[in-house]
């Protein structure tokens, strides 16, 4: 049985898009917080581009379709989902909630949409496990301690997460040059506990004069498609890539034997000026040629995107602020509605254009 449901009650009628939250969120952060969350890197055109792109994309109708016995159900791994939107991993959820990424799990389990828990989380990965009743995958970022991601790897599966997400487009952090602004830094009390005891690397900063990155420890440890097939060999866990945005990439990680592809730019918060990912998803897709399930994050804020997404080659879609809007503004209740949102914006628009299932959903149901 499912934990019992957050109430919604409390949820103002003018909530009527997950975009509504925003200034419920923004009203209850701090500056620095919101930098953090909100922000981009850079001057945040690939941020503001993943929304862009989306909203340029229109949708094609076909009328009079059999829509009885319709749902928007699907299996990943062998794993079951109630629809096809999962919440993204993001790091520090207590800087928004004080009970962070355990709220967040509870209204996961909710309305069961898959979670996935990032290495960073503000709550030990075991104590969400324990409270998790919908799939759980962790996202793992590769520490230059190799022996303690091993053990990060090893504790994950045992806690029972269903995948590995491997995050391959943040070998250094982005240049954020709003957090910077906001002197954003992480309050007391919001720490990543799941990399307590790690031996850690000379800090690096981003001020310019203080040193270079290259050749320095940091990037001579960055992780390569060595340590992918390490990974690969370490776990029996399905594995994810997350963070490809060319097609020879993808291509190489399906030669590696990776399970499932996530297209992501990491919500424009790496290297600003890529491409918006739902550009880039169908040359990945042609790639792919379906060998493995590919998933996309970025810019995913109405049930119509999470449609283009699917009809664009992706078989689930990913989010990150919008469910970090709802938990600052409402807590659990707040991301159970964000998911709740989406998915009834799916359904109208797989309603509206002729799809029963999501299989239905394909590229002629949009223009560009
Ligand atoms: C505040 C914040 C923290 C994030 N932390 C992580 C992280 O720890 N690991 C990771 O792989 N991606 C992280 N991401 C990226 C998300 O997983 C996801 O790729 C991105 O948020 C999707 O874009 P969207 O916010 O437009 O939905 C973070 C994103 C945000 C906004
Ligand atoms: C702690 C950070 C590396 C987490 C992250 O991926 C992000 O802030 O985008």
């Amino acid at each position: 049985m499912h934990s019992p449901l957050p109430t919604l009650q409390q949820i103002p009628a003018s909530i009527a898009a997950v975009a509504d939250y925003e200034p419920f969120a923004r009203e209850r952060m701090s500056e620095q917080a919101w930098a953090y969350m909100a922000g981009g890197a850079a001057d945040e055109l690939t941020l503001r581009d993943n929304c862009a792109a989306f909203r340029r994309l229109r949708l094609r109708s076909r009328a009079l379709q059999e829509l009885s016995g319709g749902h928007t159900r699907l299996e990943l791994f062998g794993q079951r989902f109630e629809q096809p939107i999962l919440l993204a991993p993001v790091a520090y959820q207590k800087l928004v909630h004080p009970d962070g990424e355990l709220a967040t799990v509870l209204a996961a389990s909710a309305v069961r949409a898959g979670m996935v828990v990032s290495t960073q989380a503000s709550v030990a990965l075991e104590e969400i496990a324990r409270s998790a009743q919908t799939p759980l995958w962790f996202q793992l970022y590769v520490q230059p301690d190799r022996e303690f991601t091993r053990e990060l790897v090893q504790r994950a599966e045992a806690a029972g997460y269903q995948a590995l997400v491997v995050t391959v487009d943040a070998p250094v952090n982005g240049l954020r040059n709003r957090e910077q602004r906001a002197g954003f830094a992480l309050p007391a009390g919001v720490e990543a506990v799941n990399l307590r005891g790690m031996r850690t690397l000379p800090p690096v900063t981003n001020r310019i004069g203080d040193g270079v990155l290259l050749g320095g420890p940091l990037l001579d440890a960055a992780p390569t498609w060595r340590d992918l097939a390490w990974l690969r060999a370490l776990t029996r866990l399905p594995v994810l890539v997350k963070g490809v945005m060319h097609p020879e990439d993808a291509r190489r990680a399906v030669a590696e034997g990776i399970d499932g592809i996530i297209v992501s730019n990491h919500g424009g918060r790496t290297l600003d000026t890529q491409p918006a990912t739902i550009e880039v998803l169908e040359e990945i897709a042609r790639a792919v040629e379906g060998r493995v399930p590919l998933l996309l994050d970025g810019g995913i804020r109405r049930g119509t995107d999470v449609f283009k997404a699917l009809a664009l080659g992706a078989r689930a879609v990913l989010v990150g602020r919008p469910y970090i809007f709802g938990l600052a503004a409402a807590g659990a209740p707040g991301v159970c509605h964000v998911v709740q949102l989406l998915r009834a914006e799916l359904e109208v628009a797989m309603a509206l254009t002729g799809c029963r299932t999501l299989a239905d959903i394909g590229p002629t149901r949009v223009s560009r």
